[in-house]
């Protein structure tokens, strides 16, 4: 698999013998991005280890570089970045172009708000399609404007506004990228910065601001509620980051220890913020044999390492709250409701029609190629399970450059009759560069 091949690269995966191994996942792609942006934003140098060296992740350092930063990668694998100081980006000589990525564009255009810059961002084809208005509309409120094409989409030019006016916002989606859009800009708005997020997504940009001196403060109401108040103009000072693995990446190798009769495998150092955490949830309440060994914090953040051996799973009809805390997962996940016994009901998803593909269509595309019998609704699916019993296979599966996609069902090829060709494995390096090569390392015949 070449990330740089301009070919699409099909691949099959075959049933598996019994999994094993101890292995590691590469660092959290949410938690990279916003190391990067950071450390970009620091009076002085930074150091990052175990940053996920992903398409997304490069695109984010690539716009940093552009805009004035200093990133460099030792022969170690250690990043260092000398930051430019809060309102300090630059003017970048060309158009960013994100590539796949969602998290890049819509972070960056909350930073580039609060600066007296005009940037224009392109993207691939998926992230072209993908709704930008849940950012521009908060962000035009903050004094930034906004050329976009049809429907508010890449590829659009920008221009900041320094000084940006705070903003007091009350989320009306579920989305991390859009609070952490406007933390971004706040953070060179003169005064407070004001967020209401009446369902809690992931708080990583919360604390890594903290962690780099951000004056930022968090208050839970009774009901769950979360106000989040950032001071604008404050130096951020520069900070020593660990990144942790990826538990949206850990979700494969997790659901086909679950999945294929007789694995154990242990992986370790993954990331257990628990706005991260509602696969293991899910997969528990199904019948998953999960634990979770040597429970820590690394900077700043909770780790642990999973333990996972195959199990019988039940099928479920899981609460739609859980959504914000795996909603990267749901596609691994409704592989694991099509081998568990029974029906399963999925609803409150329609955030995942906007992802890097419609979710919910290509996913019951997929499974239907495959033998899953499903029915789509407007916000999740229905899935009826084989009770262990493997998948009939087949493909290619339209993977339509969707990274989560291609990787669920390179998953329930391990345990098909005939395995399952991915029609396009390229977009797997967005997010989890060697993928195929661990599975192998478990034992897959991939
Ligand atoms: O903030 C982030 O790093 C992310 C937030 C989520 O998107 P939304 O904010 O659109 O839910 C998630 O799907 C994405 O992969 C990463
Ligand atoms: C939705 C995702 O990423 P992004 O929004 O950054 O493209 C993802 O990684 O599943």
């Amino acid at each position: 698999m070449t990330a740089s091949s301009d070919q699409p690269t099909p691949m099959t995966f075959t049933a598996a013998p019994p999994l094993a191994g101890v292995i590691t996942v590469p660092g959290d792609k949410s938690i990279s991005h916003r190391a990067l942006m950071l450390s970009a934003l620091a009076v002085g140098e930074s150091r990052i280890e175990g940053l996920l060296e992903g398409e997304d992740v490069l695109a984010t350092a690539a716009a940093m570089r552009a805009m004035g930063a200093a990133i460099q990668r030792d022969d170690d694998g250690i990043w260092h970045v000398h930051g430019v100081g809060v309102g300090g980006l630059l003017q970048p000589p060309t158009a960013l172009d994100m590539g796949n990525s969602g998290t890049s564009t819509r972070l960056l255009m909350g930073l580039i708000a609060s600066h007296a810059i005009t940037v224009t961002f392109t993207g691939d084809a998926s992230l072209s399609k993908r709704p930008m208005a849940r950012v521009t509309d908060p962000l035009s409120r903050m004094g930034a404007s906004f050329a976009a094409s049809p429907g508010e989409r890449l590829p659009l030019t920008m221009r900041g506004l320094c000084p940006a006016i705070p903003l007091d916002y009350r989320l009306p989606v579920a989305s991390a990228q859009v609070k952490s859009a406007i933390l971004l800009a706040g953070l060179n708005a003169p005064g407070v910065t004001r967020i209401v997020e009446p369902i809690p997504t992931r708080d990583h940009s919360e604390r890594m601001l903290k962690g780099f001196g951000a004056e930022l403060d968090v208050e839970i109401e009774s009901d769950g509620t979360r106000i989040i108040t950032l001071r604008g103009e404050v130096e951020l000072q520069p900070l020593s980051i660990m990144v942790p693995g990826d538990p949206s990446s850990a979700a494969f190798p997790m659901v086909a220890a679950l999945l294929v009769p007789g694995s154990r495998v242990t992986i370790t150092n993954v990331g257990l913020n628990a706005t991260r955490a509602g696969l293991i949830e899910l997969l528990r309440a199904m019948g998953g044999d999960i634990l979770i060994e040597n429970p820590r914090e690394v900077g700043g953040e909770p780790v642990g390492d999973l333990i996972v051996s195959a199990s019988s799973l039940k099928g479920i009809e899981p609460d739609s709250a859980l959504a914000p805390s795996m909603i990267d997962e749901y596609p691994v996940a409704f592989i694991a409701a099509a081998l568990a016994e029974g029906r399963s009901v999925f609803r409150g998803l329609e955030e995942l029609r906007v992802k890097e593909s419609d979710r919910i269509a290509t996913m019951a595309e997929g499974l239907r190629a495959i033998g899953v019998a499903v029915e789509e609704l407007e916000d999740g699916i229905v899935i009826e399970g084989s009770g262990g019993k493997p998948l009939t296979g087949g493909g290619p599966i339209a993977t339509r450059l969707d990274h989560r996609i291609a990787m669920s069902f390179a998953i329930a090829g391990l345990i098909s009759a005939n395995g399952v060709t991915i029609d396009d494995m390229r977009p797997v390096a967005t997010s989890f560069p060697g993928f195929t090569a661990l599975l192998r390392a478990l034992g897959a015949p991939a």
